[in-house]
């Protein structure tokens, strides 16, 4: 075959594709149906996690990778839920023949809030009317007088926090909340021609966005910033002077509205940047009882003590779990605070009636600002086991809750939680590798179930390379869903990781113990803690760490000591412990599975070479076999 040969073959797949996606999308609102008929929740994760390990060892017989499938069913099941939570609310909440919906929004054609819109309103089938807003309040206005249908308002961001303005106007509006939608922002620099990095000369973006990328502009020491008011502005004036020495910031999408193409993706210093909007509309609207719903609420408390204590307990009595609480002050009423809830219950069901009745008995003031569906679909996740080769698909139950209780607050890194019964597995590079081999390995790990992506991101002494190193770990092992670690000397290396990676491995230079252990101990990331020579050493180091305040410690141990010893260790530290293993010993497995069977939490193994994955394999398939 030649390639437009080829091609054709590919492009007839890819309609075919298309096609099974649109029959498994209308076999979707099909169930959708039948479970309003027969109330049951749309969500059913243990329906998704068979379908996932299924899917999983299907796909490893055709050759296709477990992450590659893992990624490309979550995308479709998130959407499968979303598309039945919208189909039950539309038939609940049916809407007048409407040919075109307004919406009135924060900034230009291309701005966040403009892709946020976009976003939400697409699942209408309607053409959008859009109301450029340059206020908060303009847009509260608009939607009030009628101008347009909703309001999109971002209320909080992962990285700079909740958004008061927004929180403020709330207080005193007529309008109610209908939905929210969580908008992942992923700065990148953009320009108008094909253009190098090493060619710009200045760069277009908004104060909140450049400080949100503080660190890549950092590696950019020649080139001058210029701030405007909007990042869809910068985009405009970008757009249009088309030269190759200028760029602006802001998302991809919104770029490619404005004709501009992404030079460098994902520039932010935080690694998840998500913001939340809220769905602002005059009327409010009825969630189906199966789609899990939130209610968000003001209220305020007289200030006698433990007057807010007394309203979570109100909600804790009734089951009610409370997402968000946020206090402001009440203008005109100084020392007095309003308190913005959000609950994961619907308004209308029986539990959150019986808890707003007794609420309002102890509160001075209360308003619902609106119950909508919950737009957070989080991705059902495979145990490793299921991931380690050589399982047949069967999954046990996960663990009871009060036996997880009784474990203690398991250490959490990344997404991963560390615990006996299914120990962490990292995998560490010995050397930095080309960027390939850094996807190669990550791609490995993620294939036998491993969970944390080590290499060596410091000593180069030239801290724009490290810099580099520390993004591009952060980025790959994200794109494989993994957590990642690096090694880090200085209280310096250790606060520069802290803001790109989940775990930091302490290795402190003679001299400047005391300065690392501290920085550790007031860092908000887990540390992991080499055990030194003597243990009693170690035992005073981890308590250095523990008492400047970061809870967040396991230790390691990097010389395979012999299991009464580590037993001991565990006993006096009541610190998650984890071992790290070298070598291509045939007993390395069967070492594992003793080292787990004995309580370690975790186990490093160092790769000298990315095609030397085998003892990772052999030793997962061990750990997470039964
Ligand atoms: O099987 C169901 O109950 C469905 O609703 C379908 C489906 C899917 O798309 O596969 C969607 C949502 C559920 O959480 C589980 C599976």
């Amino acid at each position: 075959m030649n390639l437009d040969e080829i091609r054709t073959h590919i492009s007839r797949l890819d309609k075919e594709l298309l096609t099974l996606l649109a029959k498994r999308k209308g076999l979707s609102l099909e169930v959708a149906r039948s479970k309003l008929e027969n109330p049951r929740p749309i969500r059913d994760q243990v329906r998704e996690q068979a379908l996932l390990v299924a899917l999983i060892n299907q796909g490893r017989q055709l050759g296709l990778d477990a992450h590659y499938v893992t990624q490309l069913y979550h995308t479709i099941i998130e959407d499968s839920v979303l598309s039945q939570q919208a189909l039950l609310q539309d038939l609940l909440n049916p809407q007048d023949e409407v040919p075109a919906i307004s919406v009135a929004f924060l900034g230009l054609r291309g701005s966040y809030s403009n892709m946020a819109a976009r976003k939400y309103l697409s699942r209408f089938q309607a053409t959008m009317v859009e109301h450029n807003c340059e206020t908060f309040q303009q847009i509260f206005d608009t939607v009030e007088s009628g101008q347009a249908q909703y309001g999109i308002l971002p209320i909080e961001n992962t990285s700079s926090g909740a958004i008061n303005d927004v929180f403020d106007l709330m207080q005193h509006t007529s309008l109610s909340i209908v939905g929210e939608l969580t908008q992942p922002i992923e700065h990148c620099l953009l320009v108008a021609v094909d253009t190098d990095v090493s060619k710009l000369k200045t760069l277009y973006t908004h104060p909140q966005v450049y400080q949100q990328c503080s660190q890549y502009l950092k590696t950019l020491p020649g080139v001058k910033v210029e701030f405007c008011a909007a990042s869809s502005n910068a985009m405009e004036l970008v757009s249009n002077l088309k030269r190759a020495d200028i760029g602006a910031m802001g998302s991809a999408d919104g770029g490619e509205l404005h004709g501009l193409k992404p030079l460098v993706r994902g520039l932010a210093n935080q690694k998840q940047n998500m913001t939340r909007f809220i769905v602002v509309a005059r009327k409010p609207v009825e969630v189906a009882a199966q789609i899990p719903a939130k209610t968000s609420f003001i209220m305020s408390t007289g200030q006698q003590s433990g007057a807010l204590v007394e309203t979570l307990l109100v909600l804790r009595s009734h089951h009610i779990t409370m997402t968000k609480l946020e206090s402001r002050p009440i203008i005109g009423n100084p020392w007095e605070e309003m308190f913005y809830v959000d609950v994961a219950a619907n308004v209308n069901s029986d539990e959150m009636q019986a808890a707003l009745k007794e609420l309002k008995d102890i509160v001075r003031f209360i308003k619902i600002l609106g119950c909508y569906p919950s737009a957070e679909v989080a991705p059902t996740r495979i145990p490793s086991r299921a991931l380690s080769h050589g399982n047949g698909g069967t999954l046990t139950p996960p663990p009871h809750k009060q036996a997880a209780k009784n474990a203690g607050m398991p250490l959490q890194i990344g997404r991963f939680y560390m615990s006996r019964q299914e120990p962490l597995l990292a995998a560490t590079l010995a050397t930095w590798p080309e960027r390939s081999a850094l996807q190669e390995a990550a791609r490995r790990l993620k294939e036998h179930g491993g969970q944390v992506l080590a290499a060596p991101c410091f000593g180069q002494g030239d801290s724009q390379q490290e810099q580099q190193r520390l993004q591009q770990l952060r980025e790959i092992a994200a794109q494989f869903d993994l957590a990642s670690m690096t090694l880090v000397h200085t209280p310096e290396q250790l606060s520069q990781a802290a803001e790109s990676l989940d775990l930091l491995l302490l290795q402190p230079i003679e001299g400047r113990r005391d300065e690392l252990l501290n920085a550790a101990g007031r860092s908000t990331r887990p540390v992991l803690l080499p055990l030194a020579d003597n243990l009693e050493q170690t035992l005073a180091e981890a308590e250095q760490i523990l008492t400047e305040g970061n809870q967040q410690l396991a230790l390691l141990d990097t010389r395979s000591r012999s299991l009464p010893e580590l037993l001991r260790l565990q006993q006096q530290s009541r610190l998650p412990l984890l071992s790290q293993l070298q070598g291509q010993d045939g007993l390395l497995p069967e070492l594992g599975h003793a080292l787990k069977g004995a309580g370690i939490q975790g186990f490093c193994i160092t790769l000298n070479d990315v095609d030397d994955i085998a003892p990772l394999q052999q030793l997962a398939q061990r750990l997470y076999q039964d």
